[in-house]
């Protein structure tokens, strides 16, 4: 169990996570949700452990995140930033090779199980520095999987995805889960934490506004008083399409 417990975040100065409490659970897929500056990535990197809490704490199976050493904590929890550029001309193999870092050892296993899962087979000897954007992605978050963490947390893994490869990689995030890894994504699409998360977290202004299932979540009214958008879902679940009309506010 991952959780937040009245934990806050300051940054520049500003509390950009306010008094959050959230218990996450393996298994499941967890979607973070919020409009622009809401504080999603905040939260994410106070999850990871990475931005130390102003108050409040971050909990591992109920050990303080803050004390653990960096190194069992990248062991147990693997993180994958917004849009991050690869500076270096590695080659892509060896790029998803570096997950596993907080081992120290070559894990050829799982850096091949994170390639298959990503699809680089065909990328494998390519500089990564020479990557489209989507390709970056995939590689990137192939190298928190090789890692193996029981839990992945992504900062929008699916935004430069085309369709295919953002269906695919749901998919894989959904065999993570089944096999018993913690799933956290901050996304911005509505449609896809409706479809395919678990668990919701809907955050403003830095405050948890509502935490639930989806359909509970992401309701109407909620879409209403947080993005000002009227909007309505349609289609089945599993399935669903947001059609949102006008700007409320
Ligand atoms: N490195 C930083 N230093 C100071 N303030 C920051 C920093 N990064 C983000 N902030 C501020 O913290 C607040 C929350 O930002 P955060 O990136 O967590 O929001 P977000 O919900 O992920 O936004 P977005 O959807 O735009 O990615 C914003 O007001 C932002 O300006």
């Amino acid at each position: 169990m991952l959780a937040a417990d009245r934990l806050s975040l300051v940054r520049g100065g500003a509390r950009v996570v306010d008094n959050l409490s959230a218990r996450l659970e393996p298994g499941t897929i967890t979607a973070i949700v919020g409009p622009n500056g809401a504080g999603k990535s905040s939260l994410l990197l106070g999850l990871a452990g990475l931005l130390a809490p102003a108050s409040g704490q971050v909990t591992l199976d109920g050990s303080n995140l803050a004390d653990m050493p960096p190194r069992t904590r990248a062991q147990a929890i693997g993180y994958l930033p917004q849009a991050s550029d690869i500076a270096w001309d590695v080659a892509v193999e060896n790029l998803v090779a570096l997950g596993r870092m907080p081992w120290r050892d070559r894990g050829t296993e799982a850096i091949e199980a994170a390639i298959a899962a990503l699809a680089l087979e065909g990328l494998r000897q390519r500089p990564a520095s020479r990557l489209s954007g989507g390709e970056r992605a995939r590689v990137l978050l192939a190298r928190v999987l090789a890692g193996n963490p029981r839990w992945v947390l992504a900062d929008e893994p699916l935004a430069a995805l085309d369709l295919a490869h953002q269906l695919a990689l749901v998919a894989h995030l959904r065999n993570c889960a089944r096999a018993g890894q913690g799933v956290v994504v901050v996304v911005h699409d509505l449609a896809l934490a409706m479809n395919h998360a678990d668990r919701v977290l809907v955050l403003d202004g830095g405050r948890l506004v509502i935490d639930g299932a989806p359909e509970t979540a992401l309701s109407p009214e909620v879409i209403a008083q947080v993005w000002g958008v009227s909007a309505q879902w349609l289609g089945e679940p599993g399935a669903r399409a947001l059609a949102s009309g006008s700007k409320r506010k």
